[in-house]
């Protein structure tokens, strides 16, 4: 992992931004890194500046069925960009390409400098791309800090030798890394929980968890995938508030797809619209929220009678209920 490691030291950035403060960053216990971090191994993923993401007629084909075709979207450093789309749109795929775990048929992706689909998930990783998934992804057995101790990982500079021989270097290092993720758990409201296995905590807890390990890899960019999905209203409100902070303390950005319109119309600064893996939408919320062919996409052709067709779990576009306000 010594190749990926930059012991920069530095803070993340802090978010300047304000335009979606309905959720000030003061409800969390303090922006982790908005002071200077753990030390020398709590520094950014890659030491560099925010980075745009640049995704160009992306396509992913798969034997027969085109996934993606020809997307294209660009996720401005520091800002909230959601994909949305029904049921099969292709949204999983384009987050599975972005994290290295698909391989595109053609099309670019860039991150800063660095063209992701030729990387590898680690080297994406290692630039600073942090992902939690649909399906939560966490050891149950492991209380909340390993769990959290895993994020850090890639971050480790101390080789296998020296960890197993408990050298002093190691050590340092080991309690700086604790350090970090004492700092992380508070800002997601998990500090009294640090020493509680994952699995028996509530769904929405968990999920939190989820998003503090991805913190902790120190991303640059954050993928979330669905993260209020199977949520109750109070734990959507509050995972919205959560990722609402982590734009504004942290300006980190956040690509995001998610069903509950009312969380992405509130939280989202742009939206692509995806439907059959093509591109049918693009631009501020409230400008897609009424485009026709939007409404369209999520009711089907046949009218508004039939609104359970392939996407029974999205609120439609205007019928937010307002749980995932922030
Ligand atoms: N590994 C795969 N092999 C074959 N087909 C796939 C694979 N992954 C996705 N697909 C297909 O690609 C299309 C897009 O799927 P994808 O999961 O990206 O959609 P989605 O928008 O994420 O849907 P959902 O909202 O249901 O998660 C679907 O037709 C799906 O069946």
């Amino acid at each position: 992992m010594s190749e990926t490691y930059q012991p920069d030291g530095t803070a993340l950035p802090t978010g300047a931004r304000s335009s979606h403060a309905e959720t000030p960053a003061e409800t969390h216990a303090g922006a982790p890194g908005s002071h200077g971090g753990a030390g020398g191994s709590g520094g950014r993923g890659d030491g560099g500046p925010p980075a745009r993401l640049t995704v160009r007629d992306l396509t992913v084909r798969f034997a027969g069925l085109t996934a993606l075709d020809a997307v294209g979207f660009t996720v401005e450093p520091g800002s909230v960009h959601a994909v949305i789309g029904p049921n099969g749109a292709g949204k999983s795929t384009c987050f599975n390409v972005l994290s290295g775990v698909y391989r595109a048929t053609s099309g670019s992706v860039r991150f800063g400098d660095a063209e992701l689909t030729v990387l590898p998930p680690h080297r994406i990783a290692a630039l600073g791309v942090a992902r939690t998934f649909q399906n939560i992804a966490l050891s149950p057995r492991l209380p909340v800090r390993d769990n959290l101790m895993l994020g850090r990982h890639r971050l480790t500079r101390a080789g296998f030798l020296s960890c197993g021989l408990r050298l002093p270097s190691a050590r340092r290092e080991a309690a700086r890394h604790g350090e970090r993720v004492e700092e992380i758990a508070a800002f997601v409201g998990l500090t009294g929980l640090l020493a509680t296995p994952v699995g028996l905590l509530p769904y929405g807890v968990q999920k939190r968890v989820e998003l503090a390990r991805a913190l902790c890899m120190e991303p640059r960019l954050l993928l979330l995938d669905e993260p209020v999905a199977g949520m109750t209203g109070g734990e959507r409100r509050d995972m919205a508030g959560l990722i609402a902070a982590v734009r504004e303390s942290l300006g980190i950005s956040i690509l995001l797809v998610e069903h509950d319109m009312g969380m992405v119309m509130r939280l989202a600064d742009t939206v692509t619209v995806l439907d059959f893996g093509r591109r049918i939408a693009h631009g501020p919320p409230e400008e897609v929220q009424s485009d026709p062919g939007v409404v369209r996409a999520y009711l089907g052709t046949a009218g508004p009678d039939e609104t359970a067709d392939r996407n029974g779990t999205v609120d439609l576009p205007g019928e937010a209920d307002g749980e995932g306000a922030p």
